[in-house]
């Protein structure tokens, strides 16, 4: 039986309890620099690279009896279909030993994706999304000079409509998780890589890391103005109990201020105070019975974050600050409000009754 940690894994990264490497599908239109930016970033950050169309090209070279179909499709500028390009990536991925990876290339259209999360339950960590105009790309492939069949005027324009038509959904896919990082592409090599490096560097990945608790929580992705806010979040004072630095984690967990609005729920609704991201992850997927429970406890969790998060950003910018038992009574009020406005479920009793049989705020 898998522990409450493996839950909580897979609820916050959709991958069961089996380590799963780091994934990171690099996209872009062909000729927007995905290659040319990925040997950069496994020179820099030790990623391997895994470009679907460099093992597509290897399996036609190799004789194998899917060539002539991928052949064709390549000539053609079509997209292979998933379960030749998956079991090639399986496979590359299992042989090497690194646990980080870019896939390039991949996934380009719906069935790509979908086949791929099906099949490994790797959900990447981020998307970075060369954007770069059609000419600028022409004319590089144009020059690219690699003896590839496919870069010649009749199947570029080929491969730009399948781009725009099955790739960009893919990418607005992402998008509407907060995945993409969005790169410039159409500026010299080195200056690309500059933008490239401002996405792997220590604070993005903390950024990252915030940006999606957030959405998890929040359910919903996050406007530029919190994310920009959210990257000031790092290595200051936090503003709750000024003991500790505001680190994610200590602002929503570990702060004495944040832990006192936890407790209030312990017993009576929560079985604890929750530690970490994942205990509280644990903790919502984990509460099947009774019925009302897994709302209730979904909405206090979102109701915490999102209060904990407007004090901390009323201390930085009004000086205005609530006390504990103050946030708790906004909270009592904010759930009761939100619990109203469901739709009651049958049998009784309903959500607000579940919710009245915890503590109220003293
Ligand atoms: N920023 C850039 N400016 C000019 N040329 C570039 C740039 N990035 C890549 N190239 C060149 O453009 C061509 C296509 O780049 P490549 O990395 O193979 O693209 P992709 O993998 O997206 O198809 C290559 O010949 C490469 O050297
Ligand atoms: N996921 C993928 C990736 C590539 N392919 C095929 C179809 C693409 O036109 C070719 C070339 O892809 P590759 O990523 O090497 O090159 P470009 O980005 O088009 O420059 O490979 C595929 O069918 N499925």
């Amino acid at each position: 039986m898998g522990s409450v940690v493996d839950a909580a894994n897979k609820e916050v990264n959709g991958t069961s309890s089996a380590k799963k490497p780091n994934v990171i599908f690099v996209l872009g239109g062909p000729g927007s620099g995905k290659g040319t930016q990925c040997a950069y970033i496994v020179e820099h950050f030790g990623y391997t690279h895994l470009s679907a169309g460099d093992l597509l090209r290897a399996e036609i070279k190799s004789g194998s009896e899917n060539g002539t179909m991928i052949q064709n499709m390549i000539k053609e500028g079509k997209i292979v279909p998933s379960e030749v390009t998956i079991k090639l990536l399986q496979k590359a991925i299992q042989e090497n030993g690194n646990d980080k990876f870019l896939i390039d290339g991949f996934p380009r259209n719906e069935e790509n994706r979908a086949a791929f999360e099906k099949v490994t339950e790797i959900e990447p960590k981020f998307v970075l999304f060369f954007d770069c105009p059609e000419e600028e790309m022409e004319r590089r492939l144009l020059g690219r000079n690699q003896g590839r069949e496919d870069d010649n005027i009749e199947t570029i324009r080929k491969r730009f409509k399948v781009f725009l038509e099955s790739s960009l959904p893919v990418i607005q896919y992402y998008e509407a998780k907060g995945k993409v990082r969005k790169i410039h592409a159409a500026k010299p090599i080195e200056d690309v890589f500059q933008e490239v490096k401002a996405v792997f560097s220590p604070e993005a990945e903390k950024i990252l890391e915030l940006t999606n608790l957030l959405t998890f929580y929040l359910g919903c992705s996050l406007g530029s103005s919190v994310s920009k806010e959210i990257s000031r979040l790092i290595d200051q004072e936090c503003v709750l109990c000024s003991t500790g630095i505001e680190t994610h984690h200590h602002l929503f967990f570990e702060c004495e201020y944040s832990s006192s609005i936890w407790k209030h729920f312990v017993q009576a609704i929560l079985p604890a105070t929750p530690l970490n991201v994942h205990s509280a992850a644990a903790m919502i997927s984990h509460f099947r019975h009774p019925s009302q429970a897994p709302p209730v406890i979904k909405l206090i969790f979102q109701s915490v974050i999102y209060l904990i998060w407007k004090e901390r950003n009323a201390r930085v910018f009004t000086s205005a600050s609530t006390s504990a038992a103050g946030l708790r009574s906004a909270l009592d009020r904010l759930i009761r409000d939100r619990l109203l406005s469901f739709p009651s479920p049958d049998p009784t009793p309903s959500l607000l009754q579940f919710y009245f049989s915890g503590p109220r705020p003293p």
